[in-house]
């Protein structure tokens, strides 16, 4: 037990739901020096070379009116043996009297990783399941076959090592549905799906199990997030709960945004209450497709009101005057065109350009003194390098070849061993968004 302690393998049966905590508790035979309270300060200091050094145990404990300070696991009781020759002369000199002790650890002492390596069958243990990704108090699990028969054990011990983590729930299907979510099922804790989630300075809340959330975006939803400016509009057209909406209203961003599935409606329009940002973040429940075509529309009408920002209620207070108020309001136009259009549904969403084709036809004068807008759109290739792959589905889709150096493309991660990521930015064509329908 050089370092740390161990645990020896455990016999549990798989399949079992509860934990026999009493298991875990083990007892180990170590020596302490016994000496006075005023000579720990001095032993620590002079032994400290031969001093018990483990994680999460303490080595100086009360004996009466003295005190006893652990010694490595190697010193033996008579001191001739695992002490360095400066602590054994220490110990002659000063008198001071080895004692046994024993020191005993329980359930609560074992790491996840400790507890799963003495139960899982042997052989695997280099990839025990104690990794998980945290949505709030959700633990979310994708736990691979070997290790079902043991899915309710691995829950509970996460849960209970996990002192923010109510729920531990397991992925039980791919996720290909409609809506991006997935099938799970409760290993430990609370049926409890409702969670709150930050992230970009945001709060979120939304039924996990009802919409698609993924903690691992956050790099790319701040990244996005980044090039919008103040003052500018962006369509969002699959929105989800907000995770790039909320934060760009934040920044003042106009963002009109949109999810298909009527629970992350529902949650993209209580975040956008939550995070306060509801004079610039407009939320609809429609197709992606249409949607790309009546937002230019929706947004051109909106354009002809104007955004009056009111200092927080804080500052009037102090200012104790009108005069200070009006001054201190902001008014913040809205512009006639998007400046980005994000489609975060890498699936398919290249498969939606085609809605692009004509929506702003007939209104070129609108970009007279505007850049023509930006599309973020996501998709997945397995070619490396995909350039050539993602240009060619673009084109399939919107009929326009663009040309290589008129792409973008970001990396964002490896989804499966043969799948990755992307970012893919480019402006909107002339040809595309001012012709035909
Ligand atoms: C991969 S998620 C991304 C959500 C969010 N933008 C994010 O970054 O977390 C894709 C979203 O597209 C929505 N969706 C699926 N089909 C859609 C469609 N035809 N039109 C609009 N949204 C759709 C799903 O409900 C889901 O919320």
């Amino acid at each position: 037990m050089e370092g740390e302690l161990r645990l020896d393998p455990i016999k549990m049966s798989p399949f079992s739901k509860a934990i026999d905590k009493n298991l875990f508790k083990k007892s180990f035979d170590l020596v302490a020096a016994r000496v006075l309270p005023q000579k720990v300060g001095i032993l620590n200091k002079i032994c400290r070379k031969d001093l018990l050094e483990l994680p999460r145990v303490k080595h100086v404990y009360q004996d009466e009116d003295r005190k006893l300070v652990l010694l490595n696991q190697k010193a033996t009781l008579d001191g001739t043996e695992g002490l360095s020759e400066t602590t054994k002369s220490f110990i002659k000199e000063n008198n001071v009297k080895l004692v046994p002790f024993k020191l005993t650890v329980d359930y609560d002492y074992w790491r996840a990783e400790d507890i799963l390596d003495a139960i899982l069958p042997p052989g695997q243990k280099e990839e025990h399941p104690s990794g998980f990704t945290a949505v709030g108090h959700i633990a979310h699990m994708n736990l691979r076959e070997e290790w079902l028969p043991y899915k309710y054990l691995i829950g509970q011990v996460i849960l209970d090592k996990n002192p923010s983590i109510k729920t531990v729930v397991n992925k039980t299907d791919s996720i290909d549905t409609k809506y991006r979510t997935f099938q799970m099922e409760v290993l430990a804790g609370d049926p409890n799906f409702m969670v709150v989630q930050s992230e970009s300075n945001c709060k979120f809340r939304f039924d996990f199990s009802k919409v698609y959330w993924n903690s691992r975006l956050s790099t790319e939803h701040d990244r996005l997030v980044s090039q919008f400016q103040e003052g500018e509009a962006v369509c969002d057209v699959m929105a989800g709960v907000g995770p790039f909406a909320c934060p760009a209203g934040k920044k003042r961003v106009i963002v009109f945004a949109n999810d298909l599935n009527p629970s992350s409606y529902e949650s993209l329009v209580d975040n956008v209450q939550i995070n306060k940002v509801g004079d610039f973040v407009k939320a609809y429940n429609q197709d992606g497709r249409h949607f790309i075509r009546s937002s230019a529309e929706e947004l051109l009408r909106f354009s002809k009101q104007e955004i009056i920002e009111l200092p927080p209620p804080k500052k009037l207070a102090k200012g104790n005057s009108k005069d200070t108020a009006s001054s201190s309001k902001r008014v913040i136009g809205i512009p006639p065109v998007f400046s980005h259009y994000v489609m975060n549904l890498p699936g398919s969403a290249l498969e939606f350009l085609d809605a692009f084709n004509g929506c702003y036809e007939g209104k070129e004068h609108l970009f007279e003194n505007r850049s023509l807008p930006k599309v973020h759109v996501h998709c997945f290739s397995r070619y490396d390098p995909p350039d050539e792959d993602i240009l060619n589905r673009i084109e399939a889709s919107m009929g326009y070849r663009l040309q290589p150096e008129e792409l973008s493309l970001h990396y964002v991660r490896k989804v499966a061993p043969k799948k990755d990521m992307y970012c893919c930015t480019f402006i909107l064509p002339k040809s595309v968004i001012f012709g035909k329908k």
